[in-house]
């Protein structure tokens, strides 16, 4: 299957202004409500990592969750959740990080992840790369490595994929925005 940049790109909602002054948000409800571009989406996904070699599934809370776990289900491979701070009951380990408007800490928990797993991870979209990048440093503090970053977008004047990069993180996305695109 083909994926079409153009009509994907009409599913997402620029928001202006939320949630807060001068950020556009780029909202995907309409793009799940589409069974059509959510298959489109996911298929693409599938396609590029059917054939290739990574053990674990990560998925950031919580629009990764849509991905990420839909992704693990086709290709059979354990799912390892990123959660918000307070949300996983056992032991965890906890990164703080900053986004495009917020800052917070992301936890996984300990015994997710061993020496020698390797991960891909999955959000909706990379903005200043803070989410990923901290989901990167827990997946390194369990001795596993990071296989690839995929989201559905990409904010590349944000510099997130280029900072994953930078620390030796392959980024895919299956679109990008400009930030005054609309
Ligand atoms: O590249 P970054 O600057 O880290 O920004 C991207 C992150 O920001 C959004 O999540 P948000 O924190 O809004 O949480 P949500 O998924 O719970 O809405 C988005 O879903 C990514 O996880
Ligand atoms: N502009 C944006 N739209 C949607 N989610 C985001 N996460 C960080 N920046 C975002």
């Amino acid at each position: 299957m083909i994926f079409d940049d153009f009509s994907i790109k009409t599913l997402i909602r620029p928001v202006p202004d939320f949630p807060k002054p001068g950020v556009v948000f780029r909202d995907i409800t309409p793009l799940f409500q589409s069974p059509r571009a959510l298959r489109l989406v996911i298929d693409s996904f599938i396609q590029r990592y059917v054939e290739a070699d990574f053990s674990h599934i990560g998925a950031m809370d919580a629009r990764g969750f849509l991905i990420g776990s839909i992704v693990a289900y086709e290709l059979n491979k354990p799912l390892v959740l990123f959660r918000k701070q307070g949300k996983l009951p056992a032991e965890v380990l906890s990164e703080g990080y900053q986004t495009e408007y917020g800052e917070a800490f992301l936890e996984v928990h300990a015994d997710s992840l061993c020496e020698g797993d390797s991960v891909l991870m999955f959000d909706d979209l990379i903005a200043t790369g803070g989410t990923l990048l901290a989901a990167a440093k827990l997946v390194r503090r369990m001795g596993a490595s990071l296989f690839e970053a995929a989201a559905i977008i990409d904010l590349p004047e944000l510099g997130g994929s280029q900072r994953l990069q930078d620390v030796g993180i392959p980024t895919f996305s299956l679109t990008a925005f400009a930030l005054d695109e609309r």
